[in-house]
């Protein structure tokens, strides 16, 4: 069973990580740690992507994207950001084709 709403209430726990004690907290550590440490996991994250999809494990690839979405919660709450702005990006690009996209911004 999906809930769409893992992403709010992950969220919510990111932001009340901020005032955690990070010798308890795996978020609190990274968000102590700072932007470049975040930044470090979103790629080695990615990394584990690319092996999973190599290997062809559909779980492995769904775990290790897991993996890859948290980390991105991680790195959103440290600019202040969550998933509502990423999800209304995706939103507002709902409809228009990659491909005419990217003919209009060639165009000017
Ligand atoms: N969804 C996650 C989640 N996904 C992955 N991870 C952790 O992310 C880490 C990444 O895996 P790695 O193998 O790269 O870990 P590692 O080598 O120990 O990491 P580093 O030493 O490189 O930092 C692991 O420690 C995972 O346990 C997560 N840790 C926490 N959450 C969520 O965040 C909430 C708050 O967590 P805490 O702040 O720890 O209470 C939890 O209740 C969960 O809902």
């Amino acid at each position: 069973m999906t809930d769409p709403a893992i992403l709010d209430r992950l969220a919510a726990t990111i932001e009340a990580r901020k005032s955690a004690d990070p010798a308890t907290s795996y978020v609190a550590r990274l968000l102590h740690e700072g932007e470049d440490k975040i930044l470090r996991k979103v790629v080695e994250e990615a990394t584990e992507i690319l092996l999973a999809s190599k290997d062809g494990d559909k779980r492995h690839i769904a775990r290790e994207t897991a993996d890859l979405w948290f980390h991105c919660l991680v790195l959103l709450a440290h600019h202040g950001l969550g998933p509502n702005d990423v999800l209304n990006e995706l939103l507002c690009r709902e409809g228009t084709s990659g491909i005419d996209e990217k003919a209009l911004r060639k165009m000017g």
